[in-house]
């Protein structure tokens, strides 16, 4: 809590996306825990709705494949019904990411996004506008998947079309939380729990959440000369003063030694949230932790190419080559059999 002028105490960003975290866990321990693959009952379809809705599904699968290799391959290893969830969930996430960020980014209003969240709250009431809508629609049907992160992913998309600065860390984080930290808060619920996890259900919605900030912060280490040639840039001001840094050195584009220093501890905070993240993967269902370890793994790597790339993100892009990522499927899968609290149940 931080008191301002006025006497008045304001909640930091961190304490209010806690609150987020504390009510999306209460509402999912109300439903039972998944602990077995669900499967779609035809029985309670209308003939012929079923080959659309898998067409539907199957649609987002395409998408996801198309725009994010690494996800999808991910999304393999899971359960079908799970699998088919997060492609909807993935579509949902990226079309509205597309909003801002896609070809038509500059015609986009705020009025643009208020028709997008009612849509969104049309395909929670079982009403899709479209076959991607579809999709999502029974994903949240079937698992408990809450509206809350959808709309705040919205709420980022809305802070980007008026934001272009970000004062300090605590704004940044609150940016990283709507359009990341909400991805893991959607993703829980279809992932699941382990059954025979002792974690509290907090704790592992704080890991989710630590993994979302994690990328995005990744993320945006990646794309600082991308960003800023869209006159972007999402980095913390203050930060950068206190480096002895402005704008103009990222617009200027050159790695210098106050530019490689800064670089150094925006990669040590992002590493932290990966470091969180790990506690919460090992609590997962098992069909789950695999796909997240490799996901979390590969994006991970992103910041050591950074660094093998001297922090030149301005002109280059850190990725990780195939063979790493094909390297990362055995290590995470090694990770991925380790059930942490289950192995230690006195801990609870
Ligand atoms: C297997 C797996 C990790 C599944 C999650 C798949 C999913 C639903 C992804 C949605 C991603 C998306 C399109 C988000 C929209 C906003 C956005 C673009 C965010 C950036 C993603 C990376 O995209 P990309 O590199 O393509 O970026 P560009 O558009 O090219 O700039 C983000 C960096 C955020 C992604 C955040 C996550 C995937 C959160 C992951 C957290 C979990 C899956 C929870 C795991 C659970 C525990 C307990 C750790
Ligand atoms: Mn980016």
């Amino acid at each position: 809590m931080v008191a301002s002028t006025a006497g008045e105490v304001a909640m930091s960003s961190e304490e209010k996306v806690y609150n987020v975290v504390l009510k999306q866990a209460a509402l999912v321990k109300k439903q039972p825990r998944i602990s077995r693959d669900l499967d779609v009952n035809p029985d309670i379809v209308l003939p012929g709705t079923l080959s659309l809705l898998s067409e539907a599904y199957d649609r987002c699968g395409e998408v996801c494949a198309e725009y994010a290799k690494t996800f999808y391959l991910g999304t393999l290893l899971m359960t079908p019904e799970r699998r088919r969830a997060i492609w909807a969930i993935y579509v949902w996430c990226r079309r509205t990411d597309e909003l801002v960020d896609g070809p038509n980014a500059s015609h986009i209003t705020p009025t643009a996004l208020d028709r997008w969240e009612s849509r969104l709250e049309d395909l929670f009431q079982g009403r899709p506008f479209d076959m991607l809508d579809a999709a999502l629609s029974d994903t949240v049907t079937r698992f408990p998947v809450d509206i809350q992160p959808f709309r705040d992913m919205i709420e980022g998309m809305r802070m980007d079309l008026k934001k272009s600065r970000y004062k300090n860390f605590d704004e940044l984080y609150l940016y990283c939380y709507y359009v990341a930290g909400t991805v893991g808060l959607m993703s829980v619920p279809v992932m699941g729990i382990a059954h025979d996890s002792q974690a509290t259900t907090e704790s592992v919605y704080n890991a989710a959440l630590a993994l979302g900030i994690a990328n995005q912060l990744t993320n945006i280490l990646r794309d600082v000369g991308e960003d800023a040639r869209r006159g972007r840039v999402y980095l913390p001001q203050d930060e950068l003063a206190q480096a002895g840094l402005s704008d103009d050195d990222i617009f200027a584009g050159k790695v210098t030694n106050k530019w490689r220093n800064f670089m150094k501890n925006q990669i040590k905070r992002a590493r932290m949230f990966f470091d969180e993240a790990e506690k919460g993967v090992a609590e997962l269902s098992d069909a789950s932790r695999w796909p997240v370890w490799a996901s979390l793994l590969l994006y991970r790597q992103i910041l050591d190419e950074i660094e093998a790339n001297d922090y030149n993100n301005f002109t280059k892009r850190a990725y990780v080559s195939k063979a790493k990522k094909i390297a990362a499927l055995p290590i995470s899968y090694a990770k991925s059999l380790i059930r942490s609290s289950r192995m230690y149940p006195s801990k609870a």
